[in-house]
């Protein structure tokens, strides 16, 4: 029977190596973390992250063939397979602070499974990493071998996205294997392929060399958050010019080589992957002498933080230019819906922008409670990526927000409703109850496009909705930077 251990119980690794163990009975699957807190979730009934259809995969095989333990060394010396999605977060620190990845836990696992081998190892890159990693990796994992243990790195980036994490192990659109291009190296990439080929068709998955899967994931995600960026960029020039970004972005997605997905303008791109791994990419170009490279990447982040700055510019403009002391309601807090994950949410970086500006806010989401709220407003920047018990301890809660768990009392009494997560539930909100216990004027910002703003109109709002021809309220208001 093929062992595989996966060091790291995150996004990552606990949705990917459930699948695996579903879809291959045959194979014994542990995952491992150094978080005791998340392991004792993994066997609990409350898992530690909310992903659709994730509880009903764990439920058909933990205990079968999928266990969480915290026995680290105990399973990685006893694995074939040995899967590594531990943290990759930006440095925040020396070298390259602010862009460059933090190799420092994939460092130190790597040097446990080197202290810890006693037989064969085929070590698979899961985590995101500069491309390059794997060769940084193999001399870790080779140095003072003389036990005469043979590794073979592979590079096997994920590309599911959070809120489709289990459709999109089950159907991926491509799963890629990079490894040496050596006997060894081959035999290797043939057995993880093998892996994999029990529930997708072998002509999707792709094999390359280790450098070409490893840059693979970065510019894949790069592409990905450059389409964010564009619409969003022209999502400003229709507010400018009385065009209508839905319109705009279904005429542009019907050209069969620009295609219809990832077109919708929004308040920002959030999550962990996007904004991190291009600053990841945008590092590694200025360390290959390529800065005008780098430039070009860093522009997709610039617009990011422009459509979020833009978004709060907006609604302190529209409010008479103070929203101090007024109440603003955030409805949704996570990166995206379905899920309950907000790092790099937009709504952090809204809710500082107005809170800057003296605001008391009222927030809601369906799935973030409030002391991960309460974290996230108080926390640095890139702080949030660390193993949950090494982040710094929480600092006094932002008084100035509060957390509520209803749609109707965040709005209560309010000035005005942000949306920032496109939640189904939001659509079918009960819009003529909030407007009368709202303040008046009462103003509405989507920052998702998820209400209908002409219907809104009728009821007395006055609203803004990304990159919709504006309001005549609006219109009149100062222009925004
Ligand atoms: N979240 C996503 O949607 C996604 C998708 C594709 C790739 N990635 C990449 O996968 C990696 C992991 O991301 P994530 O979202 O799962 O992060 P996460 O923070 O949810 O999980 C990482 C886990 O690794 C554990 N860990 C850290 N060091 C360890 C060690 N030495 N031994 C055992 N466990 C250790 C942490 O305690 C944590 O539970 C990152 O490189 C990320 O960029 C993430
Ligand atoms: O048209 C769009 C699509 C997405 N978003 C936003 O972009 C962010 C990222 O969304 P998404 O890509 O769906 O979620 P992630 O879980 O961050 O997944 C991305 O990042 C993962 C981590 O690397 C990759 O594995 C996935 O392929 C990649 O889609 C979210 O804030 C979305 O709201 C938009 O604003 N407009």
């Amino acid at each position: 029977m093929v062992k595989i251990c996966c060091l790291g119980a995150g996004y990552v690794g606990g949705p990917t190596m459930a699948v695996i163990a579903l879809k291959c009975p045959a194979i014994e699957v542990v995952v491992v973390d150094i978080s005791t807190t998340r392991i004792s979730a993994w066997n609990s009934d409350q898992l530690p992250i909310y992903e659709p259809g994730l509880d009903d995969v764990v439920k058909q095989c933990r205990g079968r063939n999928l266990f969480f333990s915290t026995d680290i060394e105990k399973h990685v010396s006893e694995a074939d397979i040995i899967f590594v999605s531990v943290n990759t977060p930006t440095k925040t620190r020396g070298l390259g602070a602010g862009k460059a990845a933090d190799l420092t836990y994939w460092e130190s696992a790597a040097r446990m499974i080197a202290d810890v081998s006693k037989s064969d190892k085929i070590v698979v890159e899961k985590s995101t990493v500069p491309v390059k990693t794997a060769e940084a990796i193999e001399k870790i994992l080779t140095h003072n071998n003389n036990k005469g243990i043979n590794f073979q790195i592979l590079s096997n980036p994920e590309f599911l996205a959070e809120g489709t994490a289990i459709q999109d192990l089950f159907k991926p659109d491509r799963v890629l294997i990079g490894g040496r291009e050596t006997p060894e190296g081959c035999k290797a990439v043939e057995l993880l392929k093998s892996v994999y080929a029990n529930w997708v068709p072998e002509d999707q998955i792709i094999t390359t060399n280790l450098w070409s899967a490893e840059l693979s994931k970065l510019a894949a995600n790069a592409f990905l958050a450059q389409r964010i960026s564009s619409v969003n960029a022209i999502s400003a020039l229709c507010e400018a010019t009385g065009a209508d970004v839905a319109e705009v972005a279904y005429s542009v997605g019907k050209d069969s080589r620009i295609g219809p997905k990832f077109l919708n303008a929004s308040v920002g791109f959030g999550g962990s992957c996007f904004q991190k791994d291009i600053l990841n990419l945008i590092y590694i170009c200025e360390c290959n002498g390529l800065p005008e490279v780098a430039d070009y990447w860093k522009q997709v982040i610039k617009i990011n933080d422009y459509q979020k700055s833009r978004f709060v510019n907006r609604l302190v403009s529209s409010m008479f230019n103070t929203v101090a002391g007024k109440k603003i309601a955030v409805l949704g807090f996570a990166f995206k819906k379905d899920t309950g994950d907000t790092r790099e949410t937009p709504a952090i970086d809204v809710c500082k922008g107005l809170l800057g500006d003296k605001a008391k806010i009222s927030i809601y989401d369906p799935q973030v409670t409030e002391d991960q709220i309460q974290r996230d407003l108080a926390m640095n920047k890139f702080d949030w990526d660390h193993p949950i018990h090494l982040q710094p301890m929480s600092p006094t809660a932002v008084k100035e927000a509060s957390v509520e768990w209803d749609a109707y009392e965040a709005t209560k009494g309010a000035h005005g409703v942000c949306i920032l997560t496109e939640w189904d539930e939001f659509k079918k909100l009960d819009y003529e109850k909030i407007y009368e216990n709202m303040q008046k004027p009462a103003f509405i910002f989507d920052g998702r496009n998820v209400v209908d703003p002409e219907k809104l109109r009728k009821i007395g709002f006055i609203v803004y909705s990304i990159g919709k021809p504006l309001d005549a309220w609006l219109k009149d208001m100062p222009a925004v930077a």
